[in-house]
């Protein structure tokens, strides 16, 4: 698992070891750090390090002392070393070492000749350490900086061109550390070195994807940092939390999945979320719908038993409500009962529209898990103000803007765990538990993958709903109602898995569902 953290959460936890007198000893462990991994990178593109030529973009604080230092450590390997200052000054002891070891300093602030000579110079650079800002950052670039990354940007080679390498130090100059907001120009990194734990900016939208391969060098903080601001879950925290049915399992109780979904006009959507399920590993999947679509879903998947009734004749441990349940009265009435009810629910598509109307009436409950993307997002957040739940009602380049922030104002206003989907998808728990997820194919952007992953998360709910313990192996804090939002980051990543699972092309859903199935081979 990746632990995240603000860039204030370490900067709190630096501060004992920064009065005790420490900080030109962490600065050179960082520095240490980002200099092997400029070394690599170099050696990769150029086979050696002598000669090569090497503009750190330094600002003034300790983040430019770090690239100073690097660059200190890369000259004295034989590379030509080149500091452009941004700003009116350096940080002393790393220009000092830079001069030392042979590198020059071009004051790039001292008018436009000197700017201009700046861009050339990380044009033609075979490596540009991009140490502007860190986490002392007021937002983002501006001034020379922002005029040199501008300039640089426009003239960055097409596809296929050779660009200079980037490493970013700490973070991309620009990206809030805090956040992953990138405002203003951002030089894209191929790799991002970051100090004493990865920041919650290098794992979420838009910053993460600025960062490149994120690399983090330990500084000894790890025993001075608070709870994380975010996590990620990995391969190996997805194979020992999904749920798993032991020798005395029977069906019901490894967790049955009732699925609202389908209409006249949209039976597709409840074909692929019902296969989806069974895929997942459910151990029953009944599904609730119109009698033409029940008939489909019988013949594209004879294991799902599907009946016309009402949720409330029916005992599952989890729903699934939404998906293609749109212009049928019938079934806006099953999804209005799941709601209003206390049963586990995967909330998505056709069911956002009554989950805002039930949360404005009072909180759904952090048992329901809204499944929106961006567009959605914005729609459910412009019904919550409308009816007075919210005092906002961004619009969609705001949410792309920061899409962790509304993330969780959609979760604190329902009282749900919202899942933001997307590139990097976002799960966000009413009580701040947030997490981010990046591990699906470009490709799994296709009609169809919501309806999936809304069946796979129905899957992995319906096993853990009754056990508030079930994913007690992730740390204490993933007990009781945080379990449901692991449930959802588990879907999210076995779903993205799956996207992968035959190598980079098209996965439209009924292979991905099948490709489920591969995922969970995984060994426990
Ligand atoms: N603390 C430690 O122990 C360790 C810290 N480490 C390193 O220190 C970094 C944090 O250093 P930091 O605190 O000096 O802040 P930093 O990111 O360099 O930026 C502040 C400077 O930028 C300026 N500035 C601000 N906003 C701006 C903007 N939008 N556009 C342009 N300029 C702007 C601002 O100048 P001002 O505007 O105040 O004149 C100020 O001078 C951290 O990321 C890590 O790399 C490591 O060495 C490990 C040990
Ligand atoms: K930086």
């Amino acid at each position: 698992m990746i632990e995240a953290y603000t860039g204030a959460q370490v900067r709190a936890a630096e501060t004992p070891y920064l009065e005790r007198g420490q900080g030109p000893a962490l600065m050179r462990r960082a520095a240490h750090g980002l200099a092997l991994v400029a070394l690599e990178r170099l050696r990769d593109r150029r086979g050696r390090v002598a000669g090569a030529r090497v503009v750190v973009l330094a600002g003034t604080g300790n983040n430019g002392g770090d690239g100073l230092w690097a660059g200190a450590e890369l000259a004295r390997r034989g590379a030509a070393v080149l500091a452009v200052a941004v700003g009116d000054r350096l940080h002393p002891e790393g220009e000092a070492a830079l001069r030392a070891a042979g590198g020059r300093v071009l004051p790039a602030a001292d008018g436009a000749p000197a700017l201009r000579r700046a861009v050339e110079q990380v044009l033609d650079a075979d490596l540009v350490l991009d140490a502007v800002l860190g986490t002392g950052a007021r937002g983002g670039l501006r001034g020379t900086a922002a005029e040199i990354v501008r300039a640089v940007l426009d003239r960055w080679p097409a596809p296929g061109g050779r660009a200079p390498l980037v490493v970013a130090c700490d973070v991309p100059s620009g990206v809030s550390a805090d956040t992953g907001a990138a405002d203003g120009p951002v030089l894209p990194a191929d790799a991002t070195v970051t100090f004493g734990a990865t920041k919650a900016g290098h794992l979420l939208p838009p910053g993460d994807r600025l960062c490149g391969e994120v690399r983090t060098v330990p500084l000894g903080l790890e025993d001075a940092l608070p709870a994380p601001a975010l996590r990620r879950l990995e391969h190996d925290d997805v194979a020992a939390l999904w749920p798993r049915p032991g020798a005395g399992s029977h069906k019901y109780s490894r967790g049955v999945v009732g699925v609202v979904a389908g209409s006249a006009t949209y039976p597709g959507a409840a074909l692929m979320c019902t296969r989806a399920a069974v895929d997942a590993g459910a151990g029953m999947v009944r599904h609730l719908g119109d009698a033409g679509t029940r008939r489909l879903v019988c013949l594209t998947s004879p294991e799902v038993v599907a009946s016309e009734d009402h949720p409330a004749d029916l005992h599952v441990q989890a729903w699934v409500v939404g998906p293609g349940a749109v212009g049928d009265p019938a079934q806006e009435s099953r999804i209005d009962a799941v709601l209003a009810g206390p049963v586990p629910a995967v909330v998505d598509a056709g069911a956002l529209g009554a989950a805002a109307r039930a949360a404005a009436d009072g909180a759904l409950g952090p048992a329901k898990i809204l499944t929106p993307h961006a567009g959605e997002l914005v729609q459910v957040l412009a019904w919550l103000a409308a009816l007075g739940a919210t005092d906002e009602a961004p619009d969609r380049a705001a949410v792309e803007a920061d899409p962790a922030r509304w993330a969780r104002t959609a979760a604190e206003a329902t009282g749900a765990v919202v899942v933001l989907k997307g590139a990097t998808t976002l799960v966000a728990a009413p009580g701040g538990t947030l997490l981010s997820q990046a591990d699906g194919s470009p490709w799994l952007a296709t009609a169809g993958s919501g309806d999936t992953l809304a069946g796979v998360m129905g899957a992995v709910l319906a096993g853990c709903a009754e056990h508030p313990d079930a994913f007690a192996a992730a740390g204490e804090w993933a007990r009781g109602d945080a379990r449901f939002a692991v449930a959802a980051a588990l879907a999210v990543a076995v779903h993205g898995y799956a996207s992968r699972a035959d190598g980079l092309g098209p996965v439209p859903p009924t292979a991905l569902s099948a490709a489920v199935r591969s995922v969970l081979r995984l060994a426990p």
